[in-house]
């Protein structure tokens, strides 16, 4: 408790030598007891718009701040792109211990995680057929420390290592389990800690009227922002959010915040299996963003099984951009297909369903089917995939919820295999209950339509093939 606390105290107090400025209505507070390390508190009332804190540029731990890039070739942070590059800058800052400008931030990061990317393999069974499963990236991430990382460590060892006569060897060490362990601990900061750091100068281009034109795709640098990141999140209890100026990262109050209050960042409208496999924990509040994944692998099995797969029509999906790695069925209150179910999903399923001629004629207007009404058809291949996908998890719904309790421990280890477990089951049982309400109702339709292909294809008023079905997808 002691040193918790100590750390806590040393890496304000340097902070706030580094030119931050924090208010005094807020603390860092020891939130272990709930299983959820630090987090930032209100000691005062707070009103709407204060300024929490304001952490000067220069503090943030970034590729831009580190004297490495004075060192390595900008070209090479480039090629790396920003999360090797933050992982390559945070390892040699990390090995400079006590040297380091940000030792003390270091002091107060965990070396301990709950992300997916930790679990063993019987931690990850209890997620059973979840699809996060195979979102984990563990191997991808060694390949990229082994064939990216470490030949820039090795070409720039004297300056990685500098003043180190084994510089040499130390940069060969560095494929060593530990280090590789060393690695993906950073990796793992940085995807529950760092922020995307908008630039002091926005480089965008300016056009005629003076708005600039925004290019979603350049990757903006990441950046460890000290204290902003002490900040939980929990959901729609969001208070406060950062603000990018040019020398400072204002965090603000975004509503009142009553003194005792925790004050919560937004980490996104994220399912709790991302949850689990971004930031290693999960609440309820975040149910509400939950995902049951349709894996394509799910549908062009079945789709080969029913003799429907075609090679061309998917080449159609795909430059009509339909085709993907996954379909989502999403939270909605009350449940309905309209909101839930994904109508890409329903567009792949009704194509491949089409007659050839049907197809021909579509495809010769550049058309797809409309996911606003199923075919009879089209809803019983869909019943079919969700109850397939049901049968992919180890349990039942029912077994789940009645055979143990749900609650995610909040006594004991923070990573034990006991919470480790609780959290996947209340994963697994959200998909379950997603993939269940989703059967029903299809269930329904089908009994409805007499299972048969009653319900034709309507024609509409330009003559288009209209099908079946459900409306807008809604993707946290
Ligand atoms: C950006 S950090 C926040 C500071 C962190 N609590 C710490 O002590 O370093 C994100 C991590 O905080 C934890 N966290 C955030 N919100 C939480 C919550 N509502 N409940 C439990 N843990 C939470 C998770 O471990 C997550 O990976």
């Amino acid at each position: 408790m002691a040193d918790f606390d100590d750390a806590s105290q040393k890496f304000l107090a340097w902070l706030q030598q580094s030119g931050a400025e924090i208010s005094p209505k807020i603390k860092l507070e020891d939130l272990r007891h709930a299983q959820a390390g630090r987090g930032v508190i209100a000691t005062q009332d707070i009103a709407e718009h204060e300024v929490l804190f304001r952490i000067p540029r220069s503090a943030i731990l970034s590729v831009e701040n580190s004297v490495l890039s004075n060192e390595i070739p900008a070209a090479t942070f480039e090629m790396l792109g920003p999360w090797l590059s933050l992982i390559l800058v945070m390892l040699y800052e990390y090995l400079n211990g006590d040297v380091s400008n940000w030792a003390p931030y270091f002091s107060v990061l965990p070396s301990e995680f709950n992300t997916l990317m930790f679990w063993s393999d019987d931690e990850l069974a209890e997620l059973q057929a979840s699809a996060v499963v195979h979102k984990i990236g563990k191997e991808s991430a060694n390949e990229m420390f082994l064939e990216q990382l470490l030949p820039v460590i090795k070409e720039f060892a004297e300056t990685f290592f500098a003043g180190d006569e084994r510089a040499k060897q130390r940069a060969e060490e560095m494929r060593d389990e530990r280090n590789v362990k060393l690695m993906h601990q950073m990796g793992s900061l940085i995807m529950a800690y760092a922020f995307d750091v908008e630039p002091a100068v926005t480089k965008k281009d300016v056009d005629e009227e003076g708005f600039a034109e925004e290019d979603e795709d350049e990757a903006l640098p990441k950046g460890m922002v000290p204290l902003a990141d002490m900040l939980n999140a929990d959901a729609d209890r969001n208070n406060a959010r950062l603000f990018y100026e040019a020398q400072y990262l204002d965090m603000k109050a975004l509503k009142p915040i009553r003194a005792g209050e925790e004050i919560f960042n937004d980490y996104g409208p994220l399912p709790r299996s991302d949850l689990l496999r971004r930031y290693g924990y999960i609440t309820d509040n975040y149910t509400q963003y939950d995902v049951a994944e349709i894996p394509m692998d799910l549908v062009t099995d079945l789709a080969t099984t029913a003799g429907i797969l075609s090679e061309s029509r998917l080449e159609y999906l795909d430059e009509h951009e339909i085709l993907d790695s996954g379909y989502d069925i999403t939270a909605s209150s009350p449940f309905t297909l309209q909101e839930s179910l994904s109508p890409e999903l329903i567009i792949l399923v009704e194509t491949l369903l089409l007659s050839d001629e049907e197809f021909d004629r579509l495809k010769g207007k550049g058309k797809l089917p409309k996911p606003e009404r199923m075919t009879s058809k089209g809803t019983e291949f869909v019943h079919k995939i969700v109850q397939t996908r049901i049968a992919q998890y180890a349990t039942t719904l029912d077994e789940d919820v009645h055979t143990s309790k749900d609650e995610v421990p909040t006594l004991g280890e923070y990573s034990s295999s006991a919470r480790r477990h609780a959290m996947a089951k209340a994963v697994r049982v959200g998909e379950k209950t997603l993939l269940g309400h989703a059967e029903e109702l299809l269930a329904e339709m089908v009994t409805r339509d007499g299972g048969g292909s009653k319900r034709q294809r309507e024609v509409d008023e330009d003559g288009d093939v209209e099908m079946g079905g459900t409306g807008k997808k809604q993707r946290a």
